[in-house]
């Protein structure tokens, strides 16, 4: 065989690893009013370490669709699968970390002991709660804050205690539902660098929802547009900045042409329902 015949046969045994395959996904749920079709058809491809985000008016379906990959939901047809196995044996195996729109930390527990607390249940050792409570806390740069309790931090400091401690057992993907969307927007830009440099540092793979323009051209390597219920993906737009991008880059051409389609995308949607 020559060598060149050996490589192609190289790619084709070893494709690049999907984190996430969904294919042909619909979600109906069945209420006391009848029922609510979330989502319709949906697949889509995830590559490890991509930074996807998800935009779509309020009730699209973003959420649903984090909540099935996380298992939390499970679909009516279609298939999906996380890390190359069932959502089931990814959520058993804790595959990933969940970070909700509100930082969810527990008020009467220090900020070391809330970033403990998965750990304790998964039954790490004392020393290596301590060991990755430290290491994690100072990947978002709070160090030092270990023994204040959550009311003494603010909302941004908040909820970057909740990325470490959904970082802090080393999944290798990371759900985020609109984390930002509470936050000022001085903040919110501060933080969206800092998870960029974390994304970057860490190689996870993000899926990120959230209903900013900006906030999903700026994050992601693939933006995924969905329309109103229900919820189908309209396009699927690759971004392709440098990975250590600052936050001038909004003001480039290539930024704004990235946003324009995203916006004509969510237009587009929102006519179908009319
Ligand atoms: N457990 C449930 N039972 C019935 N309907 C549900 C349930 N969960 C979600 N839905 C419906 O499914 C649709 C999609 O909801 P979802 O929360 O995924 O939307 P979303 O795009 O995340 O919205 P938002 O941007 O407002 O957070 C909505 O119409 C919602 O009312």
């Amino acid at each position: 065989m020559s060598n060149d015949a050996a490589a192609t046969v190289k790619s084709v045994s070893t494709p690049q690893r999907l984190a996430v395959d969904v294919r042909n996904v619909s979600l109906t749920f069945e209420t006391s009013d009848g029922k609510v079709d979330a989502l319709s058809n949906v697949s889509l491809q995830v590559a490890d370490g991509e930074f996807v985000s998800f935009i779509g008016p309020s009730g699209c379906g973003k959420t649903t669709m984090l909540r099935l990959i996380a298992d939390l939901q499970q679909p009516t047809s279609g298939t999906l699968l996380v890390n190359g196995m069932s959502a089931e044996q990814a959520r058993l195996g804790r595959r990933y970390g969940y970070v909700f729109q509100a930082p969810a930390l527990f008020p009467w527990r220090t900020i070391e002991k809330n970033l403990k607390l998965p750990l304790e249940v998964m039954g790490f050792s004392d020393s290596e709660q301590k060991s990755r409570a430290a290491r994690y806390l100072a990947l978002v740069n709070l160090t030092g804050f270990e023994r204040k309790f959550p009311w003494q931090l603010s909302g941004g400091m908040q909820q970057r205690v909740s990325i470490a401690r959904a970082l802090s057992f080393d999944p290798a993907l990371l759900l985020m539902d609109e984390p930002f969307g509470a936050l000022d927007e001085i903040v919110r830009d501060h933080l969206n660098e800092q998870l960029l440099q974390l994304w970057d540092k860490t190689g996870k793979t993000v899926l990120f929802v959230t209903h900013s323009i900006p906030e999903a051209v700026f994050l992601s390597t693939k933006i995924v547009v969905m329309s109103p219920r229900p919820g189908r993906i309209i396009d699927v737009i690759d971004c392709d900045f440098p990975r250590d991008r600052t936050l001038e880059i909004r003001e480039t051409p290539e930024f704004l042409k990235i946003a324009q389609r995203v916006r004509t995308g969510l237009r587009a949607g929102h006519s179908y329902d009319e």
